[in-house]
């Protein structure tokens, strides 16, 4: 039986006393941390499970803290975002764990001991996928995983450093494990969806092995997914990259990355309900576009000056849908860029993280959406990438674009270029939501959205 298997759940008293003014600090400073720009005022507990006992030489602590932040000027108060952490607890940190390191605990039931992100550790990361492996149920840590699919023994963790929003450790280069790090009770798409497509035979998405929860005062929260690691894989935005500075066309990648995303929706609209959006949903559609534009005008006075060509491009929607005019609304994957796509070495592209966009409550990211709200994300994506190549190649996203609306088309029945009102709007509504992001996270980036801002608002697509 694994070692997990034979832990009971405790939770040691003053755990969170120890560890607050190191987490204060250390919080912030991750990727994945959703609460940037104000500060952390103290945390709450809403679970801890001791995946190995403290007194030894390693403990491991699982974690669900909430960390308590001010609202925003305006806003609402909130009870702050919860937070899964998995901590390890020994006398000293050997060298290669030194970029776990969280510090050294001065105060409570650990003074003494040096506490670090787990994730790195190979010996943690091992106890996680033996306990999917063996269907351990820890506390109220509850480990899954599909009984047709097997997990071998022994094979070596590493983690991965790439910036992310969740944080992934990848074993012996057959399977991925993501961690969700910011947790909300319900259903997540990143498990529904690629379960649903599993369901359905498409293998456009890698079928999840196995998967985390928590059982808490009858309430359910996703923690992670374990998935077979596609190996060799390029993710689309490098690839992209790579063939732009090459002076290389996409088209032949774009048209099957089209095909892969229309196999996707096609499946998704089978396994999942769909519905029709008439005059009232689709003005509800179009209200929140013009809500996140004028927000994003108030925060990026460079914005400001192309807002109203903007508007009409979300008005443009609701003016079609006062002349009668309905569209089907399905599950979509929901933040679909060049890179969350995965090309095989055998030139076969995958489609992962079905998240959504995190930032957004759960039950807006499982709404129904039209499908362009996906096409437009790729469109933007192929737009990103023209802008971002060192030599320029012009019109290399607008022959990205045409093969990628082909392929969708040639799968699906349906060219996206045949609705120009509708994409366009999504495309705006991308493109003013990657201005405030770029603002605020990367702002040597801004000049490649505003520029598709500037294209935009003086378009006319009828
Ligand atoms: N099934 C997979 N096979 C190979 N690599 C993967 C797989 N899933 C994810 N990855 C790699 O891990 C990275 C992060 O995964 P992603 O699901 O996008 O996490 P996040 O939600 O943290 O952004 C991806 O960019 C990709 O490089
Ligand atoms: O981290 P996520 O994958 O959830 O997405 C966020 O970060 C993306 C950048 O990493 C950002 O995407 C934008 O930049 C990409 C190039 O780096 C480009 O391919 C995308 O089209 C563009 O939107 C994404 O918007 C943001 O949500």
């Amino acid at each position: 039986m694994s070692e997990a298997v034979t832990r009971t759940a405790t939770t040691s008293p003053g755990l969170l006393a120890s560890l607050d003014p190191l987490l204060r600090e250390w919080l912030p400073r991750q990727r994945w941390f959703a609460g940037k720009g104000r500060p952390v005022t103290g945390f709450s507990l809403v679970t801890a499970t001791e995946l190995m006992p403290s007194g030894g030489q390693l403990a491991l602590h699982h974690l669900l803290v909430r960390a308590h932040q001010p609202s925003t000027l305006g806003a609402a108060p909130h009870p702050g975002d919860c937070y899964q952490l998995l901590i390890g607890e020994r006398e000293a940190l050997p060298p290669r764990l030194a970029p776990a390191l969280i510090g050294h605990v001065d105060q409570g039931p650990l003074a003494g001991r040096t506490v670090y992100d787990a994730l790195y550790d190979a010996r943690a990361a091992h106890l996680l996928l033996e306990a999917l492996r063996s269907r351990a149920r820890i506390g109220g840590l509850r480990f899954e995983r599909d009984p047709r699919q097997e997990i071998r023994e022994g094979l070596v963790p590493r983690v991965v450093t790439a910036e992310q929003s969740n944080s992934s450790v990848v074993y012996g280069d057959t399977f991925i494990l993501k961690l969700f790090r910011r947790i909300v009770p319900g259903i997540n798409p990143d498990l529904e969806l690629p379960l649903a497509l599993a369901r359905e035979g498409c293998p456009r998405v890698p079928a999840p092995t196995g998967w985390l929860r928590a059982e808490l005062a009858g309430e359910s929260y996703a923690l992670g997914v374990l998935q077979p690691f596609v190996q060799g894989a390029d993710d689309g935005w490098e690839l992209a990259l790579r063939e732009l500075a090459k002076g290389q066309d996409f088209g032949a990648e774009t048209r099957e990355l089209g095909r892969a995303t229309a196999e996707v929706h096609t499946a998704l609209a089978r396994a999942l309900p769909t519905v029709t959006l008439g005059h009232t949903q689709v003005q509800l559609l179009v209200d929140g576009m013009i809500e996140r534009l004028d927000a994003a005008a108030q925060a990026v006075p460079a914005l400001r000056p192309y807002a109203p060509g903007l508007h009409s491009a979300f008005t443009a929607v609701a003016d079609l849908a006062a002349e009668g005019r309905t569209w089907t609304a399905q599950r979509i994957h929901g933040d679909l860029h060049l890179g969350q796509c995965l090309r095989s070495p055998a030139g076969q592209w995958s489609l992962i993280d079905f998240e959504g966009e995190p930032s957004k409550p759960l039950a807006e990211r499982r709404m129904p959406q039209p499908p362009a709200r996906d096409i437009a994300g790729m469109l933007r994506s192929f737009d990103y990438a023209e802008h971002s190549a060192d030599v320029p190649v012009p019109g290399w996203a607008e022959t990205c674009r045409d093969a990628y609306c082909s392929g969708y088309a040639e799968v699906s029945g349906h060219d996206p270029r045949t609705d120009p009102v509708l994409l366009r709007a999504y495309e705006t509504d991308k493109a003013v939501y990657e201005v405030l992001y770029e603002a605020r996270h990367r702002p040597d980036w801004l000049p490649v959205p505003l520029s598709a801002v500037r294209r935009l608002a003086s378009s006319d697509p009828s």
